[in-house]
């Protein structure tokens, strides 16, 4: 096995690429997940990750930030910045006493520790990140006092204050209302504009759409990928869910 998650140099070739994964695998102790994928993700670009439940969307965006190391395959990251990875769950529990704002704050932690005071900049990141998921109204709060889809938005945020040029998320429009799903579709398309590449794993076919490129899962397997509008047609949906 050969692995890299350290930048590489961008070559000319690799200039519009940001991860380039070849014959990967991975899972969990006793239970493999994923099974030989071949695929890329575009640099600035939105890349939606579908599949049913189970296919091992997580736990490819799981790989892409190195939390899970692949049991074979190599992985490559081109330039770029750690990656800001913001799970299905958050990191962050629900009963702890931490503030919307707090929250958010911890977004800055691996540039400052956690115990520093926050710098000008920070500042500037934390409301930027509050003002783009349109919570800065929220900052007061407990976390523990949100709807699921303020909740989710604080946590996005956290992952935006990181200002990684890579944002992983796992299913960053459950619990939001159709209107903020909209919003969160724009954001990612904006974020891409503003320089950052965004990998997104979704059950929302229409987040699907909106997005540059789409890979599509199945058991583990890659069995597509490319543009949603050639990849998310009625035939090819309905053949990776049917029952099996
Ligand atoms: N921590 C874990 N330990 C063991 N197995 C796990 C773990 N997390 C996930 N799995 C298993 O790995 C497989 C893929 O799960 P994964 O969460 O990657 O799929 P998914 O496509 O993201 O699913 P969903 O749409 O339901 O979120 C499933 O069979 C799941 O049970």
């Amino acid at each position: 096995m050969f692995t890299r998650h350290g930048p590489l140099p961008v070559t000319a070739e690799d200039a519009t690429l940001r991860i380039r994964f070849t014959e990967l695998s991975a899972g969990y102790a006793g239970h493999p997940v994923l099974h030989q994928l071949n695929g890329e993700i575009s640099a600035l670009a939105t890349t939606a990750l579908v599949g049913p439940n189970g296919s091992g969307k997580s736990t490819l965006l799981g790989v892409l930030a190195g939390v899970i190391q692949p049991t074979a395959g190599t992985l490559r990251h081109f330039g770029g910045r750690p990656p800001a990875f913001v799970p299905q769950r958050g990191a962050v529990g629900d009963t702890l006493p931490l503030t919307v704002r707090q929250t958010v704050e911890m977004g800055r932690w691996g540039e400052r520790g956690p115990w520093r005071r926050l710098t000008r900049r920070d500042r500037v990141a934390v409301d930027s990140a509050l003002d783009r998921l349109g919570i800065a109204d929220l900052a007061a709060r407990q976390l523990g006092e949100l709807s699921g889809g303020q909740r989710q938005r604080a946590l996005i945020a956290q992952g935006l204050a990181q200002e990684s040029d890579l944002l992983l998320l796992d299913e960053p429009t459950t619990g939001l209302d159709p209107e903020a799903r909209e919003r969160m579709a724009t954001l990612l398309t904006d974020l891409a504009d503003d320089g950052v590449t965004v990998v997104h794993a979704t059950h929302d076919l229409a987040a699907a759409r909106s997005a540059d490129a789409c890979l599509l899962l199945r058991e583990g397997r890659l069995v597509g990928q490319g543009h949603p509008e050639q990849l998310l047609t009625p035939p090819a949906l309905a053949r990776v869910w049917q029952p099996l």
